[in-house]
C-alpha cells in the first residue's frame, strides 16, 4: 500500500497543491482528476520524484509503512507528453524502462514488441518518434510506463491523444493487464467517462489549491458500467467540478 499525507506543493510562496492525501492499493486504479491548474500533474511528478527544484514540496509518502526516496522503482511514471527520445527507436523507446531495471536489450525488445499488435504500432519497430503520429507516440511511452515491473504505475492522461475507438481498446487492455497483474494505478484524466468505467475510486482535486473536494469509491463491477448505472455517478462528479 502507498500512502501520501499532507502534501502541499509550492511555486515560490504560492500554495499549489495543500494538504493532499491519499493511498493507493495495489489491484485498485485511482482517478485523479480536477480543473486545469488545480495541482494533477505536480502530484504525480511529486510522487515521482521528478519536480523541478522551483518547486518545493512538503509531505510524507510511505510504502507498506516505510518512507521511501524517489524516483523509486516501485513506482513507474508516464508523463503527459510522451517525452520520447528522438534518437532511439520506437521499439528502443517502449524496451527503455525495461533495460533500465536491468533487461537485455534484446529481451526487452522482445517483450515490447509482443505488445505492438495490441497497442496499433505493428510495423513501426524501427522507426523513430517524429515518423509516427502523436497518439502512436503517446501508446509507445504508455506501453514503456506499463511493461514495467514496478508495483504503482502513475499515468498523466495516457490517452488524451488518442482517437476515442483506440482509447477504449487501450482502456480495455489496461483493465485486463491489471486483472493479469495487480498494480496501483493513480491516473490523471479530464474525461469523466474514462474515470467512471475504470476506476474503483475517483478522487476530486479543487481548483485553489485545498484538500480533496471528493474521493468517491465506484462500487459498481467493471462488467456491470452500463451508462445507466454510472448516470448518478458522472452527475455528482459533473456538479463536483461546476462548483470547484
Ligand atoms: N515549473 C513550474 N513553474 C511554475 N509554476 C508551475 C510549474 N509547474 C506547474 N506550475 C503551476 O502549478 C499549477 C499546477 O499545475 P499542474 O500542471 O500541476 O496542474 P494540472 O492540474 O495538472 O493542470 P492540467 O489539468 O491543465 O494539466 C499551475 O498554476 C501551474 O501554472
Amino acid at each position: 500500500m502507498l500512502n501520501v499525507e499532507g502534501l502541499t506543493i509550492r511555486v515560490g510562496a504560492r500554495a499549489i497543491v495543500t494538504d493532499f492525501s491519499c493511498t493507493l492499493e495495489q489491484g485498485r486504479i485511482t482517478c485523479l482528476i480536477g480543473p486545469s491548474g488545480c495541482g494533477k500533474t505536480s502530484v504525480l511528478k511529486w510522487l515521482a520524484g521528478i519536480l523541478p527544484p522551483a518547486i518545493t514540496a512538503d509531505g510524507a509518502i510511505t510504502l507498506d509503512g516505510q518512507p521511501i526516496v524517489r524516483p523509486h522503482p516501485d513506482l513507474a511514471y508516464q508523463p503527459q507528453s510522451d517525452a520520447l527520445f528522438p534518437w532511439l527507436s520506437i521499439a528502443g523507446n517502449a524496451a527503455l524502462g525495461l533495460e533500465m531495471a536491468g533487461r537485455s536489450r534484446k529481451a526487452a525488445r522482445a517483450e515490447v514488441v509482443a505488445h505492438f499488435g495490441a497497442f496499433g504500432l505493428a510495423g513501426c519497430e524501427d522507426l523513430y518518434p517524429e515518423q509516427i503520429s502523436g497518439g502512436m507516440r503517446q501508446r509507445a511511452a504508455f506501453l514503456r510506463t506499463i511493461v514495467q515491473d514496478s508495483r504503482f504505475v502513475l499515468l498523466d492522461e495516457p490517452f488524451s491523444a488518442l482517437d476515442a475507438v483506440t482509447r477504449l481498446r487501450m482502456q480495455d487492455w489496461l483493465c485486463a493487464r491489471l486483472e493479469a497483474s495487480p498494480r496501483g494505478v493513480l491516473m490523471v484524466t479530464h474525461d469523466l467517462h474514462e474515470a467512471t468505467q475504470m476506476a474503483d475510486r475517483i478522487l476530486v482535486m479543487s481548483a485553489g489549491p485545498g484538500p480533496l473536494v471528493a474521493d468517491i469509491p465506484i462500487l459498481t463491477p467493471r462488467e456491470s458500467r452500463t451508462e445507466a448505472a454510472l448516470a448518478e455517478t458522472r452527475t455528482l462528479l459533473k456538479s463536483l467540478l461546476l462548483e470547484t
